[in-house]
């Protein structure tokens, strides 16, 4: 599975937490993120990960390019609703793009537990059998 990965800045220590608890699953995956969140996760982790631009630079429009391809089956993006960012219309596109696809998505590190143990035990594999020329 394609997995795409996005944190704001004040919820980039959670990702990483996030991902160095479930390194064992997300390593059996292809992982893409923004430019830092990217950096961050596989400098704690070891992870392998394609790194796209900085959100704020168009990053979050690459992975919504890659989202409108239906090529990324899992979007972790871990938002922070009390801070505006200037770029916020560009992510809105990207939540609507996944639910133009049926993207599962993530948006806080609760959903993202609960989606992260559903890919494990095979809930996602529809995903394969509705593309399965991607791989
Ligand atoms: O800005 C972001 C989401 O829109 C995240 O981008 P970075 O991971 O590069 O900080």
């Amino acid at each position: 599975m394609n997995i795409a990965l996005i944190a704001h800045d004040s919820k980039k220590e959670l990702m990483v937490q996030f991902c160095i608890a479930y390194c064992g699953i997300l390593s059996r995956h292809s992982l893409c993120a923004t430019g830092t969140t990217g950096k961050m996760v596989s400098e704690a982790t070891g992870l392998s990960i394609q790194k796209f631009l900085s959100g704020s630079q168009g990053g979050d429009q690459q992975i919504a390019s890659r989202i409108s391809y239906n090529e990324i089956d899992l979007l972790l993006f871990f938002r922070d609703p009390l801070t505006p960012k200037p770029h916020e219309p560009n992510e809105m596109n990207l939540l609507r793009l996944c639910d133009m696809h049926n993207i599962p998505l993530a948006t806080n590190i609760a959903t993202a537990e609960v989606l992260i143990h559903g890919l494990e035990r095979g809930d996602l594999d529809w995903r394969n059998i509705v593309n399965p020329k991607r791989y």
